[in-house]
């Protein structure tokens, strides 16, 4: 079977997708949470000219140093003055309070000299107008794009009133280690055992994500014990199944997946590492099949299953972002293969770390990126630049 470019693999994915549909949450329990559609402001703001500063609101015309007015009121955050400021007037005035009618201009009181209800501008006058035009922030009707919320966006949506917003359901995801060899973390493997790990990294990746991932028992390397395994993850919209992806005599999550129902899309894509990758349908549910080791399988989760999980919440459906860095170390050339090197960031660029065995976690955890090198590349001296994904 031939090799797909992870392009293409994506794009198989993306096609597999169906999105969640939305959901209405508290605007509290919406953080980190995507927009189901476009959300509209439901008021000005602010909604009438205010205060920045505390001091007097008067008329920029008569205002000049040695200049007196007569105080004629007061407007506060809250209670504002209902009169208006006429020649020679000024209120008194507090930050976030509606500047009265006929004033333009908040002197700040440091600027000012008060006798009873006299105030003398002094010399230090600065520029002003120390407030701000109703709608300065938005206008009724403005509208907050589709995206994922973070704090400043939730502020800003309560802002624009709203105690409710409709958010992508949260994908269900379905996470799948199997192999005889593993125990969970905390436990005393047996002599040939070792603790599952890659599992608990995707569970953390999709929980980042948006996502609601759900550890299933670890499946044994045998079609029972994965047929059972793939029952219970009856319900969820993404099944993400680790290991048994590959050649070996003892890799059937093929198999046990076909068994199934699973109509595959894909098998085997011209990465390194994570060329085992597999994906398809299984009934209501997607099956993206990862290599089980525990970088490969990690690597796939930054390059396919974010941007899966993405769309799946219906943000544009696209590869992980790159962005442009320096070599700061020289590269040796690439095989067939696109390659996901770990590298780590310096003040001279970004470094591959010598070691890049797919079963290495912890230099996966000192990397802070992957350098993204294309399939033949041929070798690239310090301060090339190449294309990384953040991790
Ligand atoms: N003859 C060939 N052998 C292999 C090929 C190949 O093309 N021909 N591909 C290699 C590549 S590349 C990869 S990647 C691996 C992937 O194999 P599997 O997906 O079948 O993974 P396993 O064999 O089940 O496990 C591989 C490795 O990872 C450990 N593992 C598995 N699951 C977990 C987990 N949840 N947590 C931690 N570690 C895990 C497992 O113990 C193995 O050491 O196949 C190559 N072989
Ligand atoms: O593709 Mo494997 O994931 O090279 O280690």
């Amino acid at each position: 079977m031939s090799l797909i470019s992870v392009t293409e693999a994506l794009e198989a994915l993306f096609a597999l997708v169906r999105p969640t549909g939305e959901e209405i949450v508290p605007l509290l329990d919406a953080s980190g949470r995507v927009l189901a559609r476009p959300v509209a402001a439901r008021r000005d703001q602010p909604p009438f000219p205010a205060a920045a500063m505390d001091g007097y609101a008067l008329r920029d015309a008569e205002l000049r140093p040695g200049a007196t007015f007569r105080v004629i009121g007061e407007s506060a955050a809250g209670h504002g003055y209902a009169g208006k400021v006429g020649p020679g007037e000024a209120a008194r005035i507090f930050t976030g309070a509606p500047v009265p009618g006929g004033a333009d201009h908040v002197v700040i009181q440091e600027d000012v000299a008060r006798d009873g209800d006299t105030i003398t501008i002094l010399d230090s006058l600065g520029r002003g107008p120390n407030l701000r035009p109703a709608g300065a922030d938005f206008r009724r009707g403005d509208e907050l794009d589709i995206k994922r919320l973070g704090p400043s966006d939730i502020a800003l949506l309560a802002a624009m009133n709203h105690a409710e917003l409709p958010v992508a359901r949260q994908p269900e995801v379905a996470i799948l280690a199997t192999g005889d060899e593993l125990v969970p973390p905390g436990r005393d493997p047996g002599p040939d055992q070792i603790v599952a790990s890659n599992s608990y990294g995707l569970f953390a990746l999709c929980a980042a994500l948006g996502a609601r991932p759900r550890l299933l028992p670890i499946a044994e390397d045998d079609l029972d014990s994965l047929r059972f395994a793939f029952g219970m993850a009856e319900g969820a919209d993404l099944l993400v199944t680790i290991g048994g992806a590959s050649v070996g005599d003892h890799d059937l999550v093929a198999p046990a997946a076909e068994g199934m129902g699973l109509e595959r899309s894909f098998w085997k894509v011209a990465m390194r590492p994570g060329k085992p990758l597999m994906a398809g349908r299984m009934g209501t549910m997607m099956m993206l099949g990862l290599p089980g080791n525990p970088v490969s399988a990690m690597v796939c989760g930054h390059v396919f299953l974010a941007p899966v999980l993405r769309a799946m919440q219906g943000l544009p459906a696209g590869p992980a972002p790159r962005r442009r860095a320096r070599l700061a170390a020289p590269l040796a050339a690439n095989g067939p293969r696109e390659h996901y090197l770990r590298a780590r960031t310096g003040p001279d660029g970004v470094t591959a770390f010598d070691k890049q065995d797919s079963s290495l976690l912890s230099v996966l955890s000192e990397a802070d990126c992957l350098i993204v090198q294309p399939p033949d590349d041929p070798a690239r001296p310090a301060g090339a630049e190449i294309e990384v994904i953040d991790l």
